[in-house]
């Protein structure tokens, strides 16, 4: 099942900054593990925003939920959710 998936990051101004480095690297290495599973699908950086456009592609709700909710930077993240299903006239077979 897709989902449309909008994350705005919001970290604290007053989060030290080692602290702060450190959640964006954990976030980058886990981003990019559920890329090579297939789970995060499309991942595109707003422009001007430190906020993201992802697709998922996982079983259910459930799994999106998981998965959102174990991300390093989640407490900071203002998270906006949109189930997708295939739109009758897209010719890209892997949509569904
Ligand atoms: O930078 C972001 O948009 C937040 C988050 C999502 C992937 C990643 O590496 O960090």
């Amino acid at each position: 099942m897709l989902f449309h998936v909008e994350m705005e990051v919001r970290i604290p101004h007053d989060l030290p900054t080692e602290r702060a480095d450190a959640l964006k690297q954990a976030e980058r290495v886990r981003a990019m593990e559920l890329q090579r599973t297939g789970a995060w699908r499309h991942l595109w950086r707003v422009a001007g925003r430190y906020a993201n456009v992802s697709i998922f592609d996982v079983s259910g709700a459930q799994e999106l939920h998981d998965i959102l909710s174990s991300l390093p930077l989640f407490p900071f993240m203002e998270i906006r959710v949109t189930p997708l299903c295939r739109h009758p006239s897209s010719i890209h077979d892997d949509d569904r």
